[in-house]
């Protein structure tokens, strides 16, 4: 069924047709620009339904900062975003979690004294709309904790649900903020370098994650690691400077040697 498209603006839609869907997230022409620094230069991209894609290139090259032009952190100087289609160029960070986009971040955002399962429970009394009964009493709310447990089941970390944050090795804490983000059921989930801080060689277990997603969900992520990109993207999209340098399949990126100069070659010689 083709749903019906929500753009603000006639001329500024996104460009899906009435035969086609529009796309799960797309930027036009997105500028950010901190007094004479150019941070994010004229950016097109188009995340597919169901993507899984990532964003990489260099330090500095602007990539968090494209994350918060999308989640509405950081307003652009110039440019449009569409959510499923619909234009949320202006639409406050609430709106757009509550239109179907969630987000990680780099850093940890937990709270350390509780468990897991009461965690995870914030974001889901929250969507469900009884936040006010937890206070005190975190998680106690039988359907909320039967969907913290029934998610947490489902990325294989019901284990860890009466576990306390701090009792938790890095990696594990990093999965639990990735189950967070699930629990707003995003259509579109941003990922800030899932693997960050995760000693080498254990970043499988982010990988796992991250293929038990549901499928349905659309998935940008930015991540430094490439053994996790390589393995976990269907497309590859490579900024440079604020500017998209290239994009297309991973065999495609690995074999452009511009990539290889700007960024690959840099990292792995
Ligand atoms: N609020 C700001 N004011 C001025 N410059 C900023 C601001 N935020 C980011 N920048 C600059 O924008 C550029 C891009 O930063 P950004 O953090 O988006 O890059 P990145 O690709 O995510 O880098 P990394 O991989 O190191 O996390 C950097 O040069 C940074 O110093």
């Amino acid at each position: 069924m083709t749903p019906v498209l929500q753009t603000s603006h006639a001329d500024t839609a996104s460009p899906a047709t009435a035969s086609s869907r529009p796309c799960a997230l797309e930027t036009r022409g997105l500028c950010k620009r901190y007094g004479a620094i150019e941070v994010t230069r004229n950016v097109d991209l188009r995340i597919e339904r169901g993507a899984r894609h990532a964003l990489i290139g260099p330090n500095g090259a602007g990539k968090t900062t494209f994350v918060n032009l999308v989640t509405g952190v950081v307003a652009p100087t110039a440019g449009s975003i569409y959510l499923e289609g619909r234009d949320v160029t202006q639409a406050s960070p609430q709106k757009r979690v509550a239109g179907g986009l969630a987000r990680t971040f780099q850093i940890n955002t937990l709270f350390t004294e509780l468990t897991v399962a009461e965690n995870v429970a914030i974001p889901l009394s929250q969507r469900m709309g009884i936040a006010w009964k937890l206070w005190g009493k975190p998680a106690h709310h039988a359907g909320v904790v039967d969907e913290a447990a029934a998610l947490l089941e489902q990325l294989g970390l019901l284990q860890l649900a009466s576990r306390r944050v701090n009792e938790l090795a890095y990696g594990q804490r990093r999965m639990i903020e990735i189950a967070i983000a699930l629990a707003l059921k995003p259509q579109v989930l941003l990922l800030d370098e899932p693997a960050a801080g995760i000693p080498n060689g254990e970043s499988g277990m982010i990988i796992d994650l991250l293929e038990r997603l549901p499928e349905d969900i659309s998935i940008l992520f930015i991540e430094h690691d490439m053994n996790l990109v390589f393995r976990f993207a269907k497309k590859i999209t490579v900024l440079v400077e604020g500017s998209v340098l290239t994009e297309g399949s991973p065999a495609d990126i690995r074999a452009d040697e511009r990539v290889r100069n700007v960024y690959l070659g840099r990292r792995h010689g």
